[in-house]
């Protein structure tokens, strides 16, 4: 059987129904016209996140009855959106079960697409039509950490941003100046409230998001590019609100090997293509079973039925909490420390490294021993219990098809939120001095900025804004002299990257011993990490398993 993503699936559901694929409850075509004549939800950055997370929701709600589907909206690279035109905007999210079985679902909860790049009048002129519209009551944002940055501690807007605030409103480049124009959009068409959602991975992301958005709005107003009331207009949250989330949902980038078992399923265009931005891009998403959306209960323009597909609503506290939780210290700083040690050991898979016991050692440290004394508990929500899920079932799940390489990306924007508010708590309560396995994964960090691996290998570094900056500030690092480690002494006192000044908490130390360790030959970082694991072990006497000793150089 040939299964084709287009417009002429909608009669053929029953064809994806037989081949083993969860089909939609309703119908697309009504569902477009009516997304089209009243939108209510827009979201910004049509990344796979998106696909795996607020596709899925809006698919239930529309399952669920719901009219409205998601008018998705991308801004860098113009192949996100021709990618998903090419399906008429269908694509397929696949689970990946544990025992090597998939689950897909044809999802057709967007309804639109739009193209924002500056030299695509059409899309703009689409996206300023939506934002007219009064039933516009939801703007979602996956635009990564990097993408919130608009302006240095003295307000001046940063290189990348400074030309759309010059040039003011109009067909920006940037996110965060492009939703704040097509909000002054809102604004002059009479100033419908409305909320803004970041669903990017880290704690309070509403407030975040506030600060840049007001912060392009301020300097539109001083330079006379947009009248003071619009100022006021984004920053009165009874007419654009904020609300906070937490996601969670470990999505790797399309993999070649789901794309053969969808093929077999008879799906056609199944392939994995490259962005011409970089990275892959496909007709489909690859994820896990669990997924977790907290959202703070603060829409003002009225909300989706998101409890027809299992989200969390709740209080700005109870978003915090679990925010907190997964963000600071149950999983995501164990996925830091994993990804850039793993890219150090040849490590390609994260499912891979859970089977070594010195890097199931390591993700115990940073989790169980340093992240989970010092956790929130979000009510309803079990941290212990979480993390435990993290550990004992998410990460090692070979279905899933995640590397250490992806979550490498951007480190430099992550380590203030995944160890910084940790070591801040440690540090409250007087025991930061004791904290051993955080400070060995901020020293990974470094070592692996070398782009050198525990081979002696060369390495591509994941993609990453600061790094041409930070490999200046590392110039006096070098590998087969451990003294070295002492030149990263200013890069860990800057609070902007660590989210504390390593070096006034005191943990400087610690961080360029391991450091030092690691710098000292091939093979150097295993030894630091076996020999850390082997002194934390109760019993002392664990060895690598197979699959850390055929990385062992
Ligand atoms: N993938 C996951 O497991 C996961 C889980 C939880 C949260 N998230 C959040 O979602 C974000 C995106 O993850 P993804 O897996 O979809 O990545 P992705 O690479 O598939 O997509 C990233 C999207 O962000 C856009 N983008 C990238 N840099 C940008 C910038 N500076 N300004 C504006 N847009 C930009 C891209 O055009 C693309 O649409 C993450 O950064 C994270 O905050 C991801
Ligand atoms: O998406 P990022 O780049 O913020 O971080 C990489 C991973 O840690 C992240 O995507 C996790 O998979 C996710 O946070 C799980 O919910």
């Amino acid at each position: 059987m040939s299964l084709a993503l287009d417009s002429d699936s909608f009669d053929r559901f029953d064809e994806f129904s037989a081949a083993g694929f969860r089909v939609p409850q309703f119908d697309p075509r009504v569902m477009r016209k009516a997304t089209t004549a009243a939108p209510t939800w827009v979201h910004l950055g049509a990344g796979n996140f998106f696909r795996s997370v607020h596709a899925i929701v809006a698919q239930a709600m529309l399952d669920g009855g719901h009219e409205t589907g998601i008018v998705l909206a991308n801004l860098r690279d113009h192949t996100v959106v021709e990618n998903s035109r090419r399906t008429d905007d269908l694509f397929v999210n696949v689970v990946m079960n544990a025992d090597g079985t998939i689950d897909p679902a044809l999802i057709a909860s967007v309804a639109e697409s739009a193209q924002l790049a500056s030299d695509a009048a059409t899309g703009w002129d689409r996206m300023s039509a939506v934002f007219r519209q009064s039933s516009l009551q939801l703007v979602t944002l996956t635009i990564t950490e990097k993408g919130y940055q608009t302006v240095d501690a003295s307000g001046e807007a940063l290189p990348e941003i400074a030309d759309d605030v010059d040039c003011g409103p109009a067909r920006n480049r940037t996110a965060i100046p492009a939703l704040a124009s097509l909000l002054l959009t809102r604004f002059h068409a009479g100033g419908t409230p409305i909320a803004l959602m970041s669903t990017d991975n880290f704690s309070d992301n509403g407030d975040r998001l506030a600060q840049a958005v007001r912060s392009i709005a301020d300097l539109w107003v001083a330079s006379g590019q947009a009248p003071a009331e619009f100022a006021d207009y984004v920053s009165d949250r009874q007419r654009v609100a904020y609300p906070s989330t937490m996601v969670d949902r470990i999505t790797p980038s399309p993999s070649p090997a789901v794309a053969a078992m969808l093929a077999e399923r008879g799906l056609i265009g199944a392939d994995v293509r490259e962005r011409s931005g970089g990275g892959p891009l496909a007709s489909f998403s690859n994820t896990e079973s669990t997924s977790y959306l907290v959202v703070e209960d603060d829409f003002p323009n009225g909300r989706p039925p998101f409890e027809l597909a299992g989200v969390l609503v709740g209080d700005r506290e109870l978003v915090s909490r679990a925010d907190r939780m997964k963000v600071c210290t149950c999983l995501n700083p164990l996925h830091t420390a994993m990804a850039v040690v793993g890219c150090l050991l040849g490590f390609t898979r994260i499912a891979h490294m859970m089977d070594d016991c010195d890097i199931r050692a390591l993700v115990e440290g940073v989790g169980r021993h340093e992240g989970l004394p010092v956790a929130d508990t979000p009510s309803g929500l079990d941290p212990a219990a979480f993390l435990a899920e993290v550990i004992d079932v998410r990460l090692p799940n070979p279905g899933l098809p995640d590397s250490p390489q992806r979550i490498a990306t951007d480190t430099s924007q992550k380590l203030g939120i995944r160890f910084g508010e940790t070591i801040r708590r440690h540090v409250d309560v007087g025991d930061a001095q004791h904290l051993t396995w955080i400070p060995f994964a901020i020293a990974a960090w470094v070592r692996y900025l070398l782009g050198v691996d525990d081979d002696l290998a060369p390495f591509e570094r994941s993609p990453d804004p600061l790094l041409p900056a930070i490999d200046n500030r590392l110039k006096g690092m070098r590998i087969g002299d451990p003294e070295t480690a002492s030149s990263a002494r200013d890069l860990l006192a800057d609070e902007a990257i660590f989210g504390v000044d390593l070096v006034s908490v005191g943990l400087a130390p610690t961080v360029e011993g391991h450091l030092g360790a690691m710098l000292a030959g091939a093979g150097a970082v295993r030894r630091t990490l076996h020999r850390l694991a082997d002194s934390t072990r109760p019993e002392h006497t664990a060895k690598p398993s197979a699959a850390a000793r055929s990385n062992h150089s």
